[in-house]
């Protein structure tokens, strides 16, 4: 290895390294700014120091191939140390090698479509209890805090299986005060975001631990089935000597991991669809005409179903090209097991390596004209699932053996949410403030505020 030589770049500061620039960068939605003058610097690969760690940051469409692919025992997964002690050491995203898929292929057989498809209709519930308790008799509302409701009580059905009430009261508080720690520096004493994070997340894992007990005990007196939610489809799943394959354990850690992943992701594609329909007319008009005939075809009161879904292609195509402009998640984090090469420079085992794998989805040479919004791009796609988009350039969903098995699930949910809100509703922005921020995740300035009008029934 003394013949590789390391990526060019500098490790700024002690400890505090790059951290503050690149946060402030995210802070005022530059990020990309940021990492587009670095690399015309350096190049695609470069080092820098990132949350106190040595870090290789790596750029382009050879890059997010050459990550996607690479086997666990290459590259493992790596997370902010304060993500990893709140939601704990046997959350997916920390999991390896036959751990890793052992869970995934659990979490999978869940949230895949097949067994998904059985669930519109509860998510569709789901969606209408939201509207008629926050939409329905408003004429202001702001979207980004309901979204965020909506799609926690949909988590809450779906992989909790609690229903609406005062458990579910109780886990929307302690979701807030585990958010506000996440990305904080993990310092364990009173008074410290990090602090107050971590107890709230005990008392989520308290009750999601009574709760295991509660089903384990009803699916043994055969008073549940084991498709009821995902807590009881992993309690179910046996190996060949009727052994559980997923500890409990486990459970709790994975369901709280997506309880955070699923509702801070959907609701954000939401936000911005609304901001996007309200913005342009055109656009507006023909998704409300796919919806209306979707919605001619239904009974009074009959939910929507899988082939409905399938039917909204359109609407598809638009929340695809805004996963492309606006991708709720971007950076990825891994660290080396062992010492890699790549593009003829050393990456040092036990370094972190960071990419913003969307900066593929701003490459004219990917998408041309990147910065114009065309659903077309999708088209080929959405109509006979082949793509003319090259591998590991559309990375919303991310790829490989990591490649997001919630995607679904997004789906079904965002489609139906669009449905009810453009046969039911016309909205414009009511404040001039349609910015948003990156932490890391984008989060509006103003929450989006918007005024609703009812329409006509069909
Ligand atoms: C628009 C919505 C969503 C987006 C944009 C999104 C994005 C992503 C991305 C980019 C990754 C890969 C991260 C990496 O490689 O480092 C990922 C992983 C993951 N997502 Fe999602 N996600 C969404 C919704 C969901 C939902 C609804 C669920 C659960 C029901 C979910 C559960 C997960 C899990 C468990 C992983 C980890 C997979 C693994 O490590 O094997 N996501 N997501």
């Amino acid at each position: 290895s003394s013949k590789k030589r390391l990526p060019p770049g500098s490790m700024g500061f002690p400890i505090i390294g790059h951290t503050p620039t690149l946060l402030e960068a995210m802070r005022a939605n530059k990020d990309e700014e940021w990492l587009n003058e670095r690399i015309k610097k350096y190049g695609p690969i470069s080092r820098m120091s990132l949350f106190g760690t040595p870090t290789i940051f790596l750029s382009g469409l050879a890059a997010n191939k050459f990550m996607y692919t690479r086997d666990g025992n290459t590259l493992g997964s790596h997370q902010p140390t304060s993500i990893r002690r709140i939601c704990g050491e046997k959350n997916i995203f920390e999991l390896t090698g036959d751990d890793h898929k052992r869970v995934r292929e659990a979490l999978v057989s869940f949230l895949k479509p097949d067994a998904l498809k059985q669930y519109v209709g509860k998510v569709d519930e789901e969606i209408q209890l939201h509207l008629n308790q926050f939409w329905n008799d408003q004429s202001n509302v702001v979207v980004m805090p309901l979204m965020k409701t909506l799609t926690f009580n949909v988590v809450c059905t779906l992989i909790f299986g609690i229903e609406p009430g005062v458990r579910r009261d109780i886990l929307v508080r302690l979701f807030e005060k585990v958010m506000e720690g996440m990305l904080s520096l993990p310092i364990n004493l009173p008074f410290t975001r990090f602090h107050s994070s971590l107890q709230a997340s005990k008392k989520v894992k308290a009750i999601l631990i009574e709760l295991i007990k509660e089903k384990r005990e009803a699916l043994g007196k055969n008073s549940i089935s084991s498709h009821n939610d995902l807590i009881t489809a992993l309690l179910s799943i046996r190996d060949g000597q009727n052994q559980s394959v997923i500890s409990d354990e486990e459970i709790v850690d994975n369901a709280f991991v997506i309880m955070i992943g699923a509702h801070d992701t959907t609701s954000i594609l939401l936000t911005f669809l609304v901001r996007l329909l309200a913005r342009d007319p055109s656009i507006y008009t023909a998704i409300a005409h796919e919806q209306n005939e979707i919605a001619k075809s239904k009974k009074l009161g009959e939910h929507l179903t899988w082939e409905d879904l399938s039917n909204m292609k359109f609407t598809w195509r638009v929340a695809m090209e805004m996963l492309r402009m606006h991708p709720p998640m971007t950076y990825s984090f891994r660290r080396t097991l062992k010492e890699i090469e790549f593009g003829g420079f050393l990456i040092p085992k036990g370094w972190q390596v960071v990419w913003n794998a969307s900066m593929t989805h701003k490459d004219e040479a990917i998408f041309p004209d990147p910065l114009k919004f065309m659903p077309r791009r999708f088209e080929q796609q959405a109509t006979n699932n082949s793509t003319n988009i090259p591998p590991y350039s559309f990375v919303a969903f991310g790829a490989g053996a990591r490649r997001c098995p919630g995607n679904e699930l997004a789906r079904i949910e965002t489609l139906a949410m669009i449905h009810y809100l453009v046969t039911r509703f016309r909205w414009q922005l009511s404040c001039e403030d349609d910015s948003f921020y990156r932490d890391p995740m984008p989060v509006f300035n103003r929450g989006l505020p918007i005024q609703i009008h009812r329409k006509q029934p069909l």
